[in-house]
């Protein structure tokens, strides 16, 4: 069984216990207008997802002390374009109560990071303030991935459609996705490797897809590599998290495009 497999079975549990008790009773005072897709196409500047991630399968603990909402003010402040926070609670220590704490902190949108499966998981992104959600093509058959597709965008949200392999890319070409995610990490072995974004970008087909580079990103050159690859945006969890200058790390990445 590999890590992805055990983090979906969590997930059919979280979902079953979610369809007894999950309540829509949150308020959330803030909500971020416009669409990543847009303000990330027009943008002069490698855009920058940072990441809220307190620990992950891959590299166990790697930053649980951090505030999340000064975590979140500090990204939106340095130059990131929208946050991503991993809600996930078994494998990465995350909370949907820091997406709410960072939604209470920033004005740019955020990325609900988590393994979705089923519609309750979206409702509950869109009820927190998220405004992006993320579908793993590895996750799912094509078909569960149009019709999720299809209900978030139906709920005004925007989707990042992630993928790490040709026969994903498929199905987001299928659907012409306006956003695709290359994830550089293999979720089921944990290598990482930037060619994936350079090999799989030639084979995306719709013209005006937003491309977004995941996972691995550590310097100057890295960035770079991706750039020519044609990404226009980055998206960044453990570089962000251990970073002691965030204000240095912002500059170093944030390449012109
Ligand atoms: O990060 C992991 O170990 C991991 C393991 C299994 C499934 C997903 C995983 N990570 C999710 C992500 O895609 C990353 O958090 C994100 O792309 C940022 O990656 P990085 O900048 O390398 O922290």
């Amino acid at each position: 069984m590999t890590i992805l497999d055990k983090i979906l079975a969590e997930k059919e549990k979280e979902v079953a216990t979610l369809k007894k008790n999950y309540r829509p009773e949150i308020k959330i005072e803030k909500q971020a207008s416009g669409s990543l897709y847009r303000s990330f196409m027009e943008s002069n500047n490698m855009n920058i997802i940072a990441e809220i991630k307190r620990a992950s399968p891959s590299k166990g603990v790697i930053n649980d002390q951090m505030d999340p909402s000064a975590q979140g003010k500090k990204y939106e402040s340095y130059g990131a374009g929208t946050i991503s926070v991993l809600t996930d609670t078994p494998f990465f220590q995350g909370t949907m109560e820091d997406l709410l704490a960072v939604r209470d902190a920033v004005q740019i949108p955020i990325l609900n990071k988590d393994f979705i499966i089923d519609e309750i998981q979206i409702d509950r992104a869109k009820d927190y303030g998220a405004n992006v959600i993320l579908l793993i093509a590895a996750a799912l058959p094509a078909k569960r991935i149009e019709e999720l597709f299809y209900y978030a965008t139906n709920q005004g949200l925007e989707v990042l459609l992630e993928v790490h392999n040709l026969a994903e890319l498929d199905v987001a070409n299928g659907l012409e996705v306006p956003i695709i995610g290359v994830n550089n990490r293999n979720l089921k072995t944990f290598e990482v490797d930037l060619g994936i974004t350079e090999r799989l970008s030639q084979h995306i087909k719709r013209t005006d897809a937003l491309l977004i580079s995941e996972s691995g990103m550590k310097t100057k050159e890295d960035v770079e590599r991706v750039s020519r690859a044609g990404a226009r945006a980055i998206l960044v969890g453990e570089t962000m998290m251990r970073s002691g200058d965030l204000s240095k790390t912002f500059q170093e990445l944030q390449i012109p495009l």
